[in-house]
Formats: C-alpha cells, sequence, structure tokens
C-alpha cells in the first residue's frame, strides 16, 4: 500500500512515527512514501551521519547571545610531522554567516573536518560561549560537540546512497522502536527541513540521483536539517552548479542564515558577498586571519 498526499492525515503521520490508533490528527506532508520503504525497516543505524540522541533545539529569543570560537588551533595529522594547521583563531556569533576563502591546499577543508569532529585537533579548542546582555560570559565555555554540527561536503550528491529521496533523509535514523518523543521530533523535523530547503514541491519517492544538480545541493542540506545543528558548515557549495542553481543556493543560503549559524569554505566569493557577516583568508601552511572579500 502506498502513502500519498491523499491518505488521511493521521494514518500517514502514525506510520512515520508508529504511533497508536488513539493519536490525535497532525499534519505530515509527504508523498508517495511506500510500507516496503527500506529505511522505515531496518532495525539498525546504517550511516553515522545522523548522530543521536537529538536535542530538539529552537532559536533563542532572549537577549543572551552565543559566539563559536577557535582558538589556536593546530593540527598534524597522526604520523606525519606535517603541521596542516598553524594556530587558527577566530570566532563566530551565532546567526551569521562565515566565508572562510584562500589558495587551493592551504587547509580550509582540514579545519572544517576539525569543526565536525572528524579530525582531533592537535592543539588548542573548539568551543561555544554564551554572553549576557551586557557582554559577560554567563556561563563556561562548552566544547562544540560533533553531534551538534551540520556539514556538508563538497558534491554531496557523490555519497547519496538511497534509492529515493525520504530514504535518502532519513537514512541514518535509528531502526529501532524510540520513544514518542524522539519519533514525534524526527517527523517534525523532516517536515521543517523538507520545506526549509523548497523539496515539499518534488515527490519523495524520486531517485536522488534524477534530481536537478541544484535539487540535489536542497537535498544534502534538509539530511542535516532534520535536527537544527547549532553550526552549519558547507564545503564550496557553488561547486559544479550552473548559474541558475547557484543562485538558488545562495537565496536558500540567505534564508536560512535567519535562523541557523552558517560558516562556508568557498572560492566563489562574489555570489556570497552579500551574505558575509564575517571573512577570513586561510594563507598557504594554514594560517588564517581575518579579511575582507577581494572583489
Ligand atoms: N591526512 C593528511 N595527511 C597529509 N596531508 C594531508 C592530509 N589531509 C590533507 N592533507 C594536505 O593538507 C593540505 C590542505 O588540504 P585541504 O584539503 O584542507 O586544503 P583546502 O584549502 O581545502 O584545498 P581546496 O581549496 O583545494 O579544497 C593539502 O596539501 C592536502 O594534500
Amino acid at each position: 500500500m502506498a502513502i500519498s498526499l491523499n491518505t488521511p492525515l493521521p494514518f500517514r503521520f502514525r506510520f512515520l512515527t508508529q504511533l497508536p490508533s488513539s493519536t490525535p490528527p497532525s499534519s505530515f506532508p509527504l508523498s508517495n512514501l511506500t510500507l516496503n520503504s527500506p529505511a522505515l525497516n531496518h532495525n539498525h543505524v546504517r550511516s553515522s551521519r545522523f548522530k543521536f540522541p537529538p536535542a530538539a533545539k529552537l532559536p533563542s529569543i532572549n537577549c543572551d547571545y552565543t559566539t563559536f570560537e577557535v582558538r589556536d588551533v593546530s593540527y598534524q595529522p597522526p604520523g606525519t610531522q606535517l603541521k596542516l594547521l598553524n594556530s587558527v583563531s577566530f570566532s563566530l556569533p551565532e546567526k551569521s554567516f562565515g566565508l572562510i576563502f584562500g589558495q587551493s591546499g592551504s587547509g580550509k577543508t582540514t579545519l572544517l573536518q576539525l569543526l565536525a569532529g572528524i579530525s582531533k585537533p592537535t592543539t588548542g579548542s573548539i568551543y561555544s560561549q554564551k554572553y549576557g546582555n551586557d557582554g559577560n560570559p554567563i556561563k563556561p565555555p562548552e566544547p562544540l560537540s560533533p553531534e551538534r554540527v551540520g556539514i556538508v561536503f563538497q558534491f554531496p550528491e557523490r555519497y547519496f546512497l538511497a534509492e529515493n529521496v525520504l530514504d535518502e533523509v532519513t537514512f541514518g535514523w535509528p531502526r529501532q522502536k524510540g520513544s514518542y518523543q524522539l519519533r514525534e521530533n524526527l517527523a517534525l523535523g523532516l517536515q521543517r527541513a523538507i520545506n526549509w530547503v523548497g523539496l515539499n514541491g518534488i515527490s519523495l519517492d524520486k531517485h536522488p540521483h534524477s534530481l536537478s544538480g541544484g535539487y540535489k545541493r536542497r537535498l544534502a542540506l534538509a539530511i542535516q536539517l532534520v535536527q537544527i545543528p547549532d553550526l552549519l558548515i558547507l564545503d564550496e557549495p557553488l561547486a559544479g552548479l550552473d548559474w541558475k542553481a547557484r543562485a538558488d543556493v545562495v537565496k536558500l543560503l540567505k534564508h536560512l542564515k535567519k535562523e541557523l549559524t552558517v560558516l562556508v569554505v568557498s572560492h566563489d566569493l562574489r555570489e556570497f558577498t552579500s551574505l558575509v557577516d564575517r571573512s577570513w583568508k586561510m594563507e598557504m601552511g594554514g594560517n588564517l586571519r581575518e579579511e575582507s572579500l577581494p572583489l
């Protein structure tokens, strides 16, 4: 049996979250979801790219603010004498857009990998710091947890594995039955992410590789947005796209910037000019310094 937009809403929602039949109706506009969808039947987590437990986080509405801080971070890959990052420090306030540019091979991707917890700094620290209205810290610094960082790699579509859009987004979800709260959060997070990136107009049954270049990037973003990340990082988000898709992705990031803290590595400086709040240049040898975009 296929679930479509015509399926009664309570059933569609119950299907995704396996709720008891007494659960009140809820809107969940999934299309073409099938009961045999492998993403919903496996009993194990197939991927680590969706990390748990989720902590549903809504954007703060008080006057306190948080910054993401990188302090004196150096990185030497294990077993080498090579220093790829050399005492890198910078600070990015929440809900702002940071851009790192610089020559190929200077260490930009390496830095993003440290922020996402894929590698560990050899020295230095990466943390978030909460401040009060008066600009003074109101809590001790907290290490930036990799679970709270969303990363979209360069050419993310190369890593798509599933047969349809829905399975691609839910690929790393837990397969065992979770609590009602967990499943509800995931379902609502999925709906929000799909809407945010503008994928709501397309069938979730479509093969990810049949999407246009721009829509593939939207899908890659949606995967990271099911749980709202504290920090969203993107490596060369415009690479390989035509002018129309590039403009669409920039527009989407402009929209996301209102809700999220975004850090981008890119060579495409012109397109991002209107979004950038802070920018840094990575020099060869892994030296980072704050610098305006050279336009
Ligand atoms: N594990 C590693 N061991 C040794 N060298 C590495 C390792 N990882 C990356 N490098 C080297 O470190 C340098 C920095 O790589 P990185 O990918 O971070 O640069 P980049 O600035 O992102 O480049 P691009 O703009 O081309 O993506 C490169 O010379 C790369 O070959």
